[in-house]
């Protein structure tokens, strides 16, 4: 049987030989020859996206080398980072961009890193919900998580494959067991929700989506997502009929996506916009800005659930401050209710995962 020190060399051999002309191995990760600016250390962080050659990876991936408070961006994957890090190092931004592929190189695409965004794993088809993806996803987020674990335990996590409302929970425990799980550094990104309800909110009032703020709280699948439209900024005030309206879409956007993509995977492009907004929020929040709020799925004492989104303050050390929910009206108190009753399984779900 190959050895995994074999398998790296092998993997290392197919990387080298499909790399263009000025591309290098360096131990096991790729690189541009002559990039001395990796090196010299330009000011910025560094930042992993696992599963970057996916749907969601590669438009994240060409979006945050445009971020300049990237330096460094490592591209992980099983299949086909060699091509999509050769096509985003063409970029003339200023992060250098290097690739890993395969199990072997997890290590060394994590080692040193200041965040890591996940959108590893596989997406819906229609008919399915997102917590028919945990067979699949739970144990690739495991894997990843234990990388994260060993590789950069102070790396704040960006943890975007569904079902996020187990995935999260799942990766808290992996951390648990290695002793090394900050909940203030793992955060479920539920951007994507708050970038629905801005447009969708903004379509209704008449409004440009940039002017709008909709606070999304809750967890990330059908009726745990739970737009507050009572504290839509700037105030205004919704119709029973409008408010009907906008509470579905904004629950079933992903449904929306995926019935539109016809089984050919669910939202990508506005996902990588949602996760380039959220970590460039925990980018800022790193670097010191004040007053940097977005919503996110974290470990709360909000509620009695061990996890649940709200508003949280971003900051050196990840979400520094958790706000509380604000006074709801009567059909936001119904709707927590419900939101409560699927989270309190869907998370149990992902700590048995770990626990078992
Ligand atoms: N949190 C959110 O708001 C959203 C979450 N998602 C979720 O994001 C995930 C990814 O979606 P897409 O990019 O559309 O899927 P995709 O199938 O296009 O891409 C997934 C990528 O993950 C890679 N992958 C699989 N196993 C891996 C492993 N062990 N290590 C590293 N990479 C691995 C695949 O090779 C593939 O390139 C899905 O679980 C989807 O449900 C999607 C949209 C919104
Ligand atoms: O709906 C899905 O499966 C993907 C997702 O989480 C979203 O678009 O919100």
């Amino acid at each position: 049987m190959e050895s995994s020190a074999e398998a790296t060399q092998r993997i290392a051999r197919i990387s080298a030989h499909l790399l263009p002309p000025n591309f290098q191995m360096e131990g096991s990760s790729i690189v541009k020859r002559g990039d001395c600016r990796a090196k010299g250390g330009a000011p910025g962080f560094k930042v992993a996206i696992l599963g970057a050659a996916g749907g969601i990876g590669q438009p994240l991936a060409m979006l945050m080398k445009m971020n300049p408070l990237v330096s460094v961006l490592h591209l992980y994957d099983v299949v086909n980072t060699p091509g999509v890090t050769a096509d985003i190092s063409h970029m003339d931004t200023g992060a250098v961009v290097r690739g890993f592929l395969g199990q072997p190189q997890l290590e060394n695409a994590l080692t040193g890193m200041d965040l890591v965004i996940i959108p590893a794993g596989v997406p819906r088809k229609p008919g399915m919900t997102r917590d028919d993806l945990f067979k699949i996803n739970a144990g690739i987020v495991r894997t990843l998580c234990e990388g994260i674990a060993k590789c950069c335990p102070k790396a704040v996590v960006n943890l975007i494959s569904n079902p996020v409302n187990s995935t999260v929970p799942i990766a808290a425990e992996v951390f648990k067991k290695a002793g090394m799980y900050d909940p203030k550094r793992l955060l479920g990104v539920t951007m994507l929700d708050v970038v629905r309800a801005n447009t969708f909110v903004a379509e209704v009032l008449g409004l440009d989506p940039r002017e709008v703020d909709v606070p999304v709280v809750g967890g990330h699948a059908g009726v745990t997502i739970l737009p507050l439209l009572s504290q839509v900024k700037p105030p205004c005030s919704f119709t029973p009929e409008e408010t009907e309206y906008l509470t579905n879409r904004i629950q079933d956007g992903g449904t929306e996506v995926v019935q539109a993509k016809a089984g050919t995977g669910s939202a990508t492009l506005s996902m990588a916009y949602a996760a380039v907004k959220f970590a460039d929020a925990c980018l800022r929040g790193l670097r010191g800005d004040a007053g940097v709020v977005e919503c996110s799925f974290v470990a709360s004492e909000v509620t009695e659930l061990p996890f649940f989104a709200t508003k949280v303050r971003l900051g050196r050390n990840g979400a520094e401050e958790v706000y509380q929910l604000g006074p709801l009206n009567e059909y936001e108190r119904i709707g927590l209710e419900k939101a409560k009753k699927e989270l309190e399984a869907s998370i149990q779900k992902g700590v048995s995962f770990i626990r078992k």
